[in-house]
This record gives C-alpha cells, structure tokens and sequence, in this order.
C-alpha cells in the first residue's frame, strides 16, 4: 500500500517515518520548496528523536519520495493531511492549508475515485470542520472516502506515540463510507479503534488538548499555594498522582513551567473561541489562559527575587528532546524579562540551532538572537560560564548533573527547586524606579 501525506512537519514527517517502518511506501506532499529541497538532499528539516534516519533510510531507498502536489499517474491509497492549523488572531483555527488540500484533491477527484484512495485529516481542526468541508467540496465527498482521524503524537515521544497512541477514533460523516483502507493499516499496527461521528472525533481532540492544559494549571496554582505556606510542591503532587483510583494519570500534574509548545496554547485559544461563538459561559476552560499567564508571572517574579546580572538559561525548546520553539516559556521568560533591561542572558539547548531551524522556527528564532545582552550556544560549558544565576527550563538529566556542584542560585523551574519570591517586592521596586519594564510591569506584579 502506498501512503500519500500533506505538510512534511513535526505530525507530517513522524507520520512518514511510521509509515515506512511498517513497510508501506511514502509519498509527501510540502509547499515549502526549502524543505522538499532539504528532503531530496537528505537531510531532514526537524528534530524527533528517531525521524531522521528513518526518512533518510527511505530517500536513499526510493521508498519516501517528496512532490509538491500528488500527481494523477502515481496516486496512493490513503491520504493523510497534516498540515498546520494555527491560531488565527482572534484565536480561532486558521484552515486556509487545509482548504487548500481538499481543494487540490477535489481536482482529482475522478481519478481518486479510480484508484479507490481514501482522505484522512489528522490536522487538529474545530468541531464541524468536516462537515463544513463536505459542503464545500460536495462532489469530492461523494466519490471518496474522507474521515478525521485525531493525532496524539507529543514532540519528543513522536514515534512511541504513534505507534502506541492512548486511543484510536476515527470519525466520519454520517453518510460517508467506512475508510476501509485506513482501517487496515491499524490492523498490521494492532490498533484498537473506534468509529465514531465526526464531530465527536473533532471535539475528542480539543478535549484532550484542553485538560491537558487545565491539569497543568490546576497543578501550576496549587504549587504556588504549597510554596507560599513553605511545604513542598512536586512532593504533594507525587504524593497526589499516586491515587490513581481518583486521581487518573500523572501527566501534566507535577507542577513546573507554564505550559506551551505548537499545541495546549492554540487549543486553549479555540477553546475560548468556539464557547464564544456560540454564546456559551465557559469559565473554567476559558480561565486556563489567565492561569497560565499568571503562572508566567510568577515564574518572572521568583527569577527577579535573585536580582540576576547575568543569567544561563538551560533549554529553548518548548520541552526537551524537540528543536520546536513555537510558544516555547521560555521565549516568553526571555521577552519578558528583556523588557526589565539590565539582566544579560546566555542560552543553551541541546537541539535548536540556528543553522537547521526552518520556516516558523527559523523565523522566531532570529527575532529571538537579535535581542540586545543575548548570545545563544549549544555548548552548556560556554553558556554557564561567567553566570551569576541560572534557569532550568527543561526537565533534562543532562541539566541536573551540570549544574550539580555549581554554587550560584539555580532555579530549577521543570522540576520547582529553587523557585521563591522572596524579596521579589524591593527588586521590582528598584528596577521601576530605574525605568526598566514599565511596559509590563503591571503584568508582573501579583
Ligand atoms: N506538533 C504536534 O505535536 C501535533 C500537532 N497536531 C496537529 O497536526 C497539524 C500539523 O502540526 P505540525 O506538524 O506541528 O505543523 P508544522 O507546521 O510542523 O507542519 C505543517 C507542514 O505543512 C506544510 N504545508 C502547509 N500547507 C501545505 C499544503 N497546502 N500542502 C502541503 N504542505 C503544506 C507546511 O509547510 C509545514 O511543513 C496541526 O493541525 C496540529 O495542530 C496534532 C497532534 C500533535
Ligand atoms: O495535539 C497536539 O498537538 C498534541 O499536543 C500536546 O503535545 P505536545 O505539545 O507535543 O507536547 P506535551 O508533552 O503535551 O507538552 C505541552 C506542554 O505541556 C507541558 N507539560 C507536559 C507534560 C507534563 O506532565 N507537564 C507539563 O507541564 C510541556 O512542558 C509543554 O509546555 C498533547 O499533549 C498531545 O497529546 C497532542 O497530541
């Protein structure tokens, strides 16, 4: 069988790499002529551990070819859409690429009615997304199978979680056949599945995304209130997650960073967006954002309590074991603590360089090095050395045994070590009164 997949990113690429380890041939189809070209050169545009060789192995093989459009004489049997559905800027999805796709395969519709291909869309897309589409591209429906298939893959475990996915739920329009073909892929992945209705598919995903965001805070706000009486915060929540009669699973409750990455922030948005859109008063949902903005606070305020002048700054990604920097905490830490001036940052991460970023990423993280007092290494030794204070962003081991015998204040915000507020209150003081941050000091004082 031969697997046809739109948008060559992080879900793309990983999608890919799976798709050969079980044996069926690859065909991606990527708009971006800089990463088809890197593809074609052998080289993979991203990091996830256990991608690249994968996808290099099936270049050199034949068996993953990259086109920038499917091409009727070499059609494959199953589509898989990935590409990226960001917020727009009111927060809502942005589905122009995906527009875009069933625009292109609506073209061909005759031919993919042929070939017997079937459409699946693992894009994250609003519920009722389907249903709009089917609408839209009427006679495409008609003559081809087209079903949402929600994605549960985390950057960094990309492929564990793939191949064993939490669940598997495929949804369909109700008067769409069953993807046949789709389904016997998870056969030879020994996938247990449900079909479902699409919107029920649709609303499943942004579920997930969206509790996984309110563990986080729910997690985040009950450390601050175990620091403030002085006890210990990761050790109430271990103690917590144990229960796993009452308490369901530990992910996302051990208290740390603000959360972020490509995902938890845009679903939290659409969250808020669709409640709106439909005159609902969602308020615990909708508070998610607020709670993690105050937790970002919070997390300024304990780094300002140390009065640093020159920081070290462990782990750019969003999390570890990804070179992804989209909503990555600490982007958001650095501009905010910019804006206060005087601190002078030295930033390391093991995966994001900026000779290999590319498209979104890239761009981000050329705003992010042309900040004034910023230098940027993947050598941890070189970023240390000189630092005053240090600020742990990733729950890295490499991190810990650094640092381990340093003697300058580590805060250690992944794991909450090091994390009080103590004195926060003179420091601020001080560094309004020079004029540094005015423009968000409302935003850091709690
Ligand atoms: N990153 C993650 O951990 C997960 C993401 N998702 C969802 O999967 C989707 C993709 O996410 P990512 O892979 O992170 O995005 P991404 O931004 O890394 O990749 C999307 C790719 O699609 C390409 N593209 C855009 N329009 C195209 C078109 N018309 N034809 C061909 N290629 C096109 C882009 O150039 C880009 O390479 C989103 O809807 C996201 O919400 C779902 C589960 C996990
Ligand atoms: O729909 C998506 O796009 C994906 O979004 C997230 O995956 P991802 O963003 O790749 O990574 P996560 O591991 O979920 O991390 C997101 C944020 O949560 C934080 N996090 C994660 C896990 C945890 O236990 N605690 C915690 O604070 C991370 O540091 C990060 O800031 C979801 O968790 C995936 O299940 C989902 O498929």
């Amino acid at each position: 069988m031969k697997i046809g997949i739109f948008g060559l990113g992080y879900v793309g690429l990983t999608t890919g790499a799976c798709m050969l380890r079980s044996g069926f041939d690859v065909i991606g189809y990527e708009i971006s002529d800089i990463k088809r070209k890197e593809l074609a050169s052998g080289r993979v545009p991203l990091c996830e551990p256990g991608v690249g060789p994968v996808v290099i192995a099936g270049i050199s093989e034949g068996r993953f070819r990259v086109a920038d459009h499917p091409s009727k004489d070499d059609l494959p049997d199953v589509f898989f859409i990935s590409v990226g559905t960001p917020s727009d800027d009111r927060g809502g999805t942005n589905l122009k690429a995906v527009n875009s796709v069933f625009s292109t395969l609506a073209d061909m519709r005759s031919d993919l009615a042929l070939k017997g291909s079937e459409i699946v869309l693992r894009s994250t897309v609003p519920p009722g997304t389907l249903e709009v589409f089917a609408r839209k591209f009427e006679a495409l429906f008609r003559v081809v199978p087209v079903a949402f298939y929600p994605e549960f893959l985390r950057e960094g475990t990309a492929i564990k979680d793939f191949e064993n996915p939490p669940q598997t739920v495929v949804g369909k329009l109700a008067n769409s056949p069953n993807p046949t073909k789709l389904i016997s892929i998870f056969e030879h992945l020994d996938f247990e599945y449900r079909v479902v209705d699409a919107v029920s598919a649709e609303t499943l995903k942004f579920a997930c995304n969206g509790f996984h965001a309110l563990k986080i805070c729910f997690a985040n706000e009950l450390g601050r209130i175990v620091s403030s009486f002085g006890g210990n915060p990761r050790e109430v929540m271990e103690l917590f997650v144990k229960d796993t009669q009452l308490n369901i699973s530990p992910r996302y409750l051990l208290p740390g960073a603000p959360f972020g990455g490509s995902c938890l922030p845009k679903e939290t948005r659409s969250l808020r967006n669709l409640s709106a859109s439909r005159g609902l008063q969602t308020p615990t949902i909708c508070s998610c954002e607020e709670s993690n903005q105050s937790h970002f606070s919070y997390v300024i305020d304990c780094i300002l309590a140390l009065n640093p002048k020159r920081l070290a700054i462990l782990g750019l990604a969003f999390k570890k074991d990804t070179d992804d920097i989209r909503e990555s905490p600490t982007v958001e830490i650095l501009y905010r603590l910019a804006a206060y001036g005087g601190i002078e940052f030295s930033v390391h991460d093991y995966l994001v360089r900026p000779e290999t970023a590319f498209g979104v990423n890239q761009r981000l993280l050329d705003k992010l090095i042309s900040l004034p007092k910023i230098s940027f290494s993947n050598r941890v030794g070189e970023v240390l050395e000189g630092a005053d204070t240090i600020l742990i962003m990733h729950t890295d081991k490499r991190y810990e045994l650094v640092t381990r015998n340093l003697e300058c204040p580590i805060i250690d915000v992944a794991r909450w070590e090091g994390m009080s507020r103590a004195n926060t209150v003179g420091i601020l003081e001080s560094r309004r009164s020079s004029g540094a941050g005015v423009g968000i000091a409302n935003k850091v004082s709690m």
